[in-house]
């Protein structure tokens, strides 16, 4: 048995002017290479859709991967039937045997404007053989089930299975963009909202290893691991950070550590920004929510950059960033144990209102420059591709293609 799925792209991609064809074709390659694996054979495809067929046995898998495929709007299992109503209510009928709901509303789209009937038509007459087979009453707004129906030149499709997908830009269509990656909660969130944008994304992690566990950097490659989902390939950048933090234990004002060492990561991120030719860095920041995320921290922090520091998260409050790293799958890593680098040497009053003159004045006696390129040697470089599951098992009997008509949203 097969299933057909249609993904629908995410609407922003239609609002792309000129660049639109190249937004649409990355969004569509990255949709296939998430299919990868499961057989699934591209069967339609239409400006902002696409129509896949697959073994029934691979639709639980696909499913969980177009959950997570950037660019996908939504996505549904379809029956497709010939464009008619007939055909339409005796697939409706195999559905409705499955399914026990009180409300529900039929959606018509209709993109053959040669079919007799209207949307509106379609949808009162398919109506009233659902309410009179069920008993359920119409409730346009928020019913419990919605059946969306798509009339096309040469058939039709009855969704009966949907999920929202997450929205947002393919990978790499806005340039790329380096992120410091902690072992914490809230920089895994930061680096995907910045995928979700369309940036591809570049992971760094500061590690305290040989002076510490090496804890922190294993935790770093199970979310680089997780991440890589939504990018489907990913670089993380494990960096030795010990000998900066010595350096800056031995020479700054304490409650200064913190700031300092925040200067010194965003340094060395900037080096591999160069290296990867990305224009951006991004930190999981968010304003106000520890002693060194004040406003004149993040300020003196910026100092020591010369690129853009993104902070997606800095009007986020913890709450949602822990909403979101549940749904990114990041949070059960994140609260894993370890010893992060900034905690162990972190003073117990840290300062709130950092100075620049104070920082510049400790660093004129640090050898800043070995530092970086102490640090930049000393890292190993880690890529990861998703997905690399072994391939499903190919359908047997071939289905004919379908017309290339248009698909209107
Ligand atoms: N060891 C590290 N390696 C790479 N980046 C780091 C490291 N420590 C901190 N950062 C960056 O600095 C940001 C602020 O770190 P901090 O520990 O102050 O905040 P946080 O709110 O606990 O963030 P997180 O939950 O991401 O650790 C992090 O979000 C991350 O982008």
């Amino acid at each position: 048995m097969e299933t057909l799925v249609l993904v629908n792209l995410f609407h922003e991609l239609a609002l792309k002017g000129e660049n639109r064809p190249f937004f649409l074709r990355k969004a569509k390659a990255h949709v296939r290479e998430a299919l990868k694996g499961t057989a699934a054979r591209l069967e339609a495809e239409w400006p902002m859709a696409l129509l896949f067929r697959l073994p029934q046995e691979a639709w639980p898998e696909a499913k969980e991967r177009l959950k997570d495929t950037l660019g996908v709007e939504g996505f549904a299992r379809v029956l497709r039937t010939p464009p008619d109503l007939k055909a339409l209510e005796a697939a409706l009928e195999e559905t409705l045997a499955r399914e026990r709901f009180g409300s529900f509303r039929i959606t018509a789209k209709r993109s053959d404007k040669a079919f007799p009937l209207t949307s509106p038509e379609i949808e009162r007459l398919l109506g009233a053989f659902v309410k009179e087979k069920t008993g359920a009453k119409v409730q346009l707004k928020g019913p419990e089930r919605e059946f969306v129906v798509r009339i096309l030149p040469q058939a039709a499709l009855l969704e009966v299975e949907r999920h929202p997908g997450p929205g947002g830009l393919p990978p790499g269509v806005s340039g790329k963009v380096v992120a410091l990656l902690s072992g914490g909660i809230d920089s895994p969130v930061a680096a995907y909202r910045l995928m979700r944008r369309g940036a591809e994304v570049v992971l760094v992690h500061f590690h305290p290893f040989p002076l510490l566990s090496g804890q922190s950097r294993e935790k770093a490659k199970a979310i680089a691991e997780r991440l890589a989902r939504f990018q489907h390939r990913i670089t993380l950048h494990l960096v030795p950070f010990s000998e900066v933090q010595r350096q800056i234990i031995l020479e700054a004002p304490k409650a200064y550590r913190v700031v300092l060492y925040r200067r010194y990561m965003l340094r060395i991120a900037e080096a591999i920004a160069k290296e990867e030719g990305a224009l951006a860095l991004a930190t999981g920041d968010s304003l106000g929510q520890v002693a060194s995320q004040t406003l004149e921290n993040l300020h003196v922090v910026n100092q020591a950059a010369t690129l853009p520091v993104f902070r997606p998260l800095i009007g986020f409050d913890k709450v949602e960033i822990k909403a979101e790293a549940e749904r990114i799958g990041t949070y059960a890593i994140s609260i894993l144990p370890d010893e992060e680098c900034c905690t162990l040497f972190a003073p117990k009053h840290p300062v709130t209102r950092a100075q620049l003159s104070v920082a510049l004045e400790t660093e004129s006696r640090l050898d800043t420059e070995r530092l970086i390129a102490l640090a930049l040697e000393g890292r190993e470089v880690v890529r990861y591709t998703w997905p690399g599951q072994k391939p499903l098992p190919r359908p047997q009997e071939e289905v004919p293609i379908m017309g290339h008509g248009p698909l209107d949203g």
